[in-house]
C-alpha cells in the first residue's frame, strides 16, 4: 500500500513539474584546490553536486591545505596545462555543453588572461553559457594579487557578457574606483560599476561594512542587474564572530545554482534579489553549523571581543542545509538603497 501511494505521488509530481526528475545541469569551474579542506573547487563541488549538478573542475593549484593554516606543499598549475585541458581537452576536443562556466582563484595574471581569452571567444559563440566571475582580489584593505591582475579584471568585465560577478566590498572599490563608506557611497559605486562594465548582467557585494553596521554587529549584501540601474536590493547579514575560509566560493557556487534553472522552476527566471536571499539564508545556517561544531562553547565565550579564523567549512555536516525546501517563509527580505 504504502508503494502504490509512493508511485501516485510520483506520477502527480512529473505531471505537475514541467520536468521530472530535474535536468542536471554542467558546469566548468575553474578554481584551487586543496587536498584538505574546503576552499576552491573543494568549496563549490559538494554543494554543487549535491543540488544536481555535474561539476568539471580544472584545478589552477594543487595544495595540501590552503595557505592560512601557516604551511603548506604543493604547486601552481602552469598556465599551459591550464588552457590545454579547457580548450583542447574540454571545449574543442569533447564540445561539452556547459551551461556556466564558474572562475575563481587564479594563480597569476598570464593564466588569468589566457584562460579568459579562451573562455571569452566560447561564451561569444555559446550565447546561452553563462560566466561567473568571483574577481579574487583582496579583502579588507588589502590586495592579494599584483596590482595589474586589477587591470586585468577590469578589461575582462569591459569586453565580455558577464552573467555574473561577486566582489566583495574591497574589491569592489578596486573595480570601480570609489571607497564605500555610507549607504550613499555604496550606491555610487554600483551606479560606477554600471557605467564601466554595461555587460555584466547581475552583480552582487559580498559583504560590505560601514560604520553603521560596525555599530550593530552586522554586514550588508547588495545586488544591481543591468536592466534596473536604479534599484539597487540590499539584505542585513547579522555577522557571526569569526573570519571563515571558503565562505566566498561557496556563497558563489549556491548562488549560480539559485539563478540557472534546473528545468523544474523554467518557468519563472529566478530573480537575483530573490536568489541572493535563499542564499544568505543557506549561508548563516552553514556558517553558524560550522562555528557551532568548531569552537567549544566555553572558547566562544572567551572569544566574544576577538574574532577567530575557521580555516574549514563544515560542508558535509551541513548536507542536510543545502538539501532544505519550503524555506520561503524564513528568507531575509531586501530594501531598497
Ligand atoms: N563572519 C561572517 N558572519 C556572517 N556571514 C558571513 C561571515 N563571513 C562570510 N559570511 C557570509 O558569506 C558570504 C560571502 O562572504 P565573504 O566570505 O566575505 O566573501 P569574499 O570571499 O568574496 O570576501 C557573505 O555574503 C555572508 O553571507
Ligand atoms: C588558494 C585559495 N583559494 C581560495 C581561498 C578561499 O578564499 P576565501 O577565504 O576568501 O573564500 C583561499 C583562502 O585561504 C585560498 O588560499
Amino acid at each position: 500500500m504504502a508503494t502504490r501511494n509512493n508511485t501516485t505521488t510520483l506520477q502527480q509530481e512529473q505531471t505537475k513539474d514541467k520536468q521530472y526528475p530535474p535536468r542536471t545541469r554542467n558546469v566548468l569551474s575553474v578554481q584551487s584546490h586543496v587536498v584538505h579542506g574546503y576552499v576552491g573547487n573543494k568549496a563549490a563541488t559538494f554543494p554543487l553536486q549535491f543540488r544536481g549538478w555535474n561539476v568539471d573542475t580544472v584545478n589552477t593549484v594543487e595544495y595540501s591545505n590552503h595557505p592560512g593554516y601557516g604551511s603548506f606543499a604543493g604547486y601552481k598549475s602552469s598556465s599551459d596545462t591550464i588552457t590545454t585541458i579547457i580548450e583542447k581537452g574540454l571545449l574543442s576536443g569533447l564540445e561539452i555543453a556547459y551551461d556556466s562556466i564558474l572562475i575563481g582563484y587564479m594563480s597569476n595574471i598570464e593564466t588569468l588572461t589566457k584562460v579568459s581569452t579562451i573562455i571569452g571567444s566560447y561564451c561569444k559563440k555559446n550565447k546561452n553559457v553563462r560566466w561567473i566571475i568571483d574577481p579574487v582580489l583582496g579583502d579588507e584593505g588589502k590586495l592579494y594579487v599584483p596590482s595589474e591582475t586589477v587591470n586585468e579584471y577590469k578589461n575582462i568585465l569591459k569586453h565580455n557578457n558577464i552573467f555574473l560577478t561577486t566582489p566583495n566590498q574591497f574589491e569592489m572599490e578596486l573595480l570601480t574606483g570609489v571607497q564605500i563608506d555610507s549607504l550613499e557611497t555604496l550606491r555610487l559605486s554600483f551606479k560606477k560599476f554600471h557605467e564601466l562594465y554595461p555587460n555584466v548582467k547581475n552583480i552582487v557585494i559580498t559583504s560590505i561594512e560601514i560604520s553603521e553596521t560596525k555599530e550593530t554587529g552586522t554586514m550588508l549584501s547588495a545586488c544591481s542587474i543591468t536592466e534596473e540601474i536604479e534599484t539597487i536590493n540590499c539584505f542585513t547579514v547579522p555577522k557571526i564572530n569569526a573570519k571563515f575560509n571558503g565562505s566566498g566560493d561557496l556563497f558563489t557556487a549556491l548562488l549560480m545554482d539559485s539563478l540557472i534553472p534546473n528545468g523544474i522552476n523554467d518557468t519563472s527566471v529566478p530573480n537575483l534579489a530573490a536568489s541572493l536571499s535563499k542564499v544568505l539564508y543557506l549561508m548563516d545556517k552553514i556558517l553558524r553549523k560550522t562555528y557551532q561544531l568548531s569552537v567549544p562553547s566555553e572558547t566562544s565565550m572567551q572569544m566574544e571581543h576577538n574574532i577567530i579564523n575557521i580555516k574549514d567549512l563544515k560542508l558535509i555536516e551541513s548536507r542536510d542545509i543545502l538539501a532544505l525546501g519550503n524555506i520561503d517563509d524564513h528568507l531575509p527580505k531586501s530594501y531598497l538603497i
